[in-house]
């Protein structure tokens, strides 16, 4: 079945295409491509940076999320068999330079603040620090590709939270908030991010002998979420694992172009952590090497594309724990790079917030915006969360306010 788009197309553009022409006349967009942005918030995950950090780390992720206890002390061992230290934050340290570099290359006056949803830098820090700077409106970029609760909603609604604390320290008057929230659109069918993919996944195939690579299977791995989180995720459009397959079959494509032949691709999921009676997205990653061995198959390149840097998700439950199962089964397999800070990458981001700048500047003036850039069969994905999008579950509103949205608290 065609993907519905039209849930998830903007009004289209009836104004100009050319972003710089929907630009008013007294607009210094030429010198100022980021207004009205004052500086950009890299809004990720956070992680543990030594042991003592690893259980008040998990009990702020896991608060009133259910997760039984065995799981929380098996995901303490992922962090302790590395030294209680998650990798993502010296990458995330990595990104906000390359991001600085990057909008430093273009001329781009935009100062990068980098905080987190669940450890220190927390976001509260990093927009106090903004708002210390004189910074009245930001644009957050989030380090997850992909629309759903646990990608978009959740850090909408801790950055909502965030700008109230932060109110709460200032002391401002009740219902005023420190600076203007805007967040840059999920990304997963950006160019940039698909073509960052596709060069990590061509390397991968180069990694494996040659009679390795001609036979392998190329299996894309991302977060399972709970089949619930999955459903309410349709609102937007189309759903977290549509997205995927979106995103697999377009890299897939270009890979196989690249190799000069046809690739075989698959979607398996890692990261599983609810409890046993309730359902999450499958295949898991190891019983799907398992089915592929039981039928024949000999090598694999695992490609991670539902994370964009080597986390505890890729360096625990891929290149440990799947890598391993790989080995017991005889297959040759190698891991694809996440796109980290490929060039294409990041430049991709700095066009991302740039368009989300225009897209702004266009609304603020009362004019139609240019339509996104995207690959694949799905359009570029809203800026502004439409009414009830990437909900936990569907059904009765939450009631939790979030930032970045049309309706707040549904
Ligand atoms: C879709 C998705 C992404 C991808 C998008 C994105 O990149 O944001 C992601 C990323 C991440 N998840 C991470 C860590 C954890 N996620 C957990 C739990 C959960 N994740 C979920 C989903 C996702 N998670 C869900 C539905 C849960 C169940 C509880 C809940 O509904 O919230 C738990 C609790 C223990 C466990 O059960 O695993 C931990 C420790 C880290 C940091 C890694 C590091 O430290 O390097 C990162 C980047
Ligand atoms: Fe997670």
């Amino acid at each position: 079945m065609a993907p519905d788009t039209s849930l998830s197309t903007p009004t289209p553009a009836a104004g100009p295409t050319d972003p710089t022409l929907a630009q008013p006349a007294d607009d210094h967009s030429a010198d100022q491509p980021a207004a009205p942005y004052d500086a950009l918030l890299l809004y990720s995950f956070g992680g543990p940076n030594g042991p003592d950090d690893v259980l008040p780390f998990l009990r702020n992720v896991t608060a009133g999320k259910g997760i039984p206890d065995e799981r929380l002390a098996e995901v303490a061992e992922h962090y302790h068999h590395f030294g209680g230290a998650s990798p993502i934050n010296a990458q995330n340290l990595a990104l906000q330079e390359a991001l600085r570099d990057e909008l430093a290359r273009r001329g781009v006056d935009l100062p990068v603040v980098w905080g987190n949803r669940n450890w220190e830098p927390y976001t509260r820090e990093a927009l106090a620090a903004a708002r210390a700077g004189g910074a009245q409106r930001i644009v957050a970029l989030v380090t997850s590709a992909y629309a759903s609760y646990s990608g978009c909603r959740q850090y909408r609604e801790n950055l909502w939270a965030a700008l109230g604390d932060v109110a709460v320290d200032l002391g401002l008057p009740d219902g005023e908030q420190p600076l203007v929230a805007d967040k840059v659109r999920p990304y997963f069918n950006h160019p940039g991010f698909v073509q960052a993919n596709v060069d990590a996944v061509t390397e991968a195939y180069g990694k494996l002998d040659a009679d390795a690579a001609a036979g392998a299977r190329l299996v894309f791995v991302t977060h399972s979420i709970p089949d619930t989180m999955e459903e309410a995720s349709a609102v937007s459009g189309a759903t977290y694992s549509a997205q995927h397959l979106d995103v697999a079959a377009t890299v897939a494509a270009a890979v196989g172009e690249r190799l000069g032949r046809d690739v075989t691709w698959d979607l398996a999921y890692c990261s599983r952590s609810g409890p046993p009676s309730q359902p999450w997205l499958e295949p898991d990653v190891n019983d799907h090497l398992e089915a592929l061995a039981a039928d024949g198959v000999r090598s694999v390149v695992l490609s991670p594309i539902g994370f964009i840097s080597d986390h505890m998700e890729v360096a625990f439950d891929l290149d440990t724990e799947a890598l391993e199962t790989a080995a017991t089964l005889g297959l040759a397999a190698v891991r694809a790079d996440t796109v980290g800070t490929r060039e294409p990458f990041v430049r991709g981001l700095v066009d991302l917030v740039l368009e989300r700048a225009a897209l702004a500047r266009a609304t603020d003036a009362g004019l139609d915006a240019p339509q996104g850039a995207a690959v694949g069969a799905l359009p570029a994905w809203r800026d502004v969360c439409r009414p009830g999008c990437c909900r936990q579950r569907a059904g009765e509103p939450s009631g939790i306010p979030a930032a970045c949205s049309t309706d707040p608290w549904s």
